[in-house]
C-alpha cells in the first residue's frame, strides 16, 4: 500500500479526535484541485463510514484518474457535491466544520480564482476549520505571509486574508511553515524508517499502540 493511501485516513481520524461526530456530525470538506484534494475525498469517505454526515465542496476538481476515482467512490456513497461558489456559500450556514483539504505544500503564490473567493469564506466563517497538512494560502517555509490575487489585465491585485485554524493535521512531518502553530496539532503517517528519521534528524514522535495520529505538543510546530 502506497503512502498516499495510508496518509490520506489520517484527516478523518485527527478531525474525529477533536470534533466528536454528536457535536459536530456535518462536515464541509473542500477539496483543492490537487493531491490534497485527494486526501479530502478520502476523509469525506472515512467520515462517512464513521457517521458524520460530510459535503463534499470541489472549486475545481482534480483531473488525475485517481482523483476521479475517489470522487466516484464518494458519488457512490451518495456523500453530497457542490460546485458553485453560491452554493459553497449557502451550505456552509449548516455545517459544524470546516476540513480544509485546498492547497498543500505545492501552493504558490499569487492566488488563482476561484480560490480568493474560497479562502475569503473561510477566514469569515465563524466555523472551527481543520487544515491538512499545511493551512491553505500559508507558505510552507514561512507560515501565513500576506496574500494576493492574481493580477488582472491592468495589473491590479487584491489582497486575500489568510486564517488560522484551530486543528492542523501535518503529514509525515511537520512543515517549517507551521512552527508559530498554536492550535491543537496533530501528526500522522506512521511510516517514516527510522533510517530516514535519523538521517533528517526529522524527530518524530513515538506514536501510541495502534494509532495513526498522534498529538504533538501544544504551541509546538516544532518536534
Ligand atoms: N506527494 C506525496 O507524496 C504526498 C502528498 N500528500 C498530500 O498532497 C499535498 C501535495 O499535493 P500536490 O503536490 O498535488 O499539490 P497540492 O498542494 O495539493 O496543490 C496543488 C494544486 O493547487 C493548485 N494551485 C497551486 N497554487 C495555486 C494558486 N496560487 N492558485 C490557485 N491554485 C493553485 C494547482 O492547481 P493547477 O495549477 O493545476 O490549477 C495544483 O493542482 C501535500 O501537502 C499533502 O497534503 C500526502 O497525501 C502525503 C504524500
Amino acid at each position: 500500500m502506497s503512502i498516499r493511501y495510508i496518509s490520506q485516513k489520517l484527516a478523518q481520524q485527527a478531525l474525529a479526535r477533536t470534533y466528536h461526530r454528536k457535536s459536530h456530525p456535518r462536515v464541509m470538506v473542500v477539496c483543492g484541485p490537487g493531491n490534497q484534494g485527494g486526501d479530502g475525498l478520502v476523509a469525506a469517505r472515512h467520515l462517512h463510514m464513521f457517521r458524520y454526515k460530510p459535503t463534499i465542496y470541489l472549486p475545481k476538481p482534480g483531473s488525475k484518474d485517481i482523483y476521479q476515482r475517489l470522487l466516484r467512490q464518494c458519488e457512490n456513497l451518495r456523500i453530497p457535491v457542490v460546485g458553485s461558489a453560491d452554493e459553497f456559500e449557502e451550505g456552509l450556514r449548516d455545517q459544524d466544520v470546516i476540513m480544509d483539504a485546498i492547497f498543500g505544500f505545492s501552493f504558490a503564490p499569487p492566488v488563482r480564482k476561484p480560490f480568493d473567493t474560497i479562502l475569503r469564506l473561510l477566514e469569515s466563517s465563524k466555523l472551527p476549520i481543520v487544515s491538512i497538512d499545511i493551512p491553505s494560502g500559508w507558505s510552507v517555509e514561512d507560515g501565513p505571509q500576506p496574500l494576493y490575487t492574481q493580477p488582472d489585465d491592468k495589473g491590479n491585485s487584491e489582497s486575500v486574508p489568510t486564517f488560522t485554524p484551530e486543528v492542523l493535521v501535518s503529514l509525515t512531518a511537520p512543515k517549517q511553515g507551521v512552527k508559530s502553530f498554536k492550535g491543537r496539532h496533530f501528526l500522522g503517517g506512521r511510516f517514516v524508517p527510522d533510517e530516514m528519521n535519523k538521517k533528517f534528524e526529522l524527530n518524530l514522535p513515538e506514536y501510541d499502540g495502534v494509532d495513526q495520529v498522534v498529538e504533538l505538543p501544544s504551541n509546538s510546530g516544532k518536534l
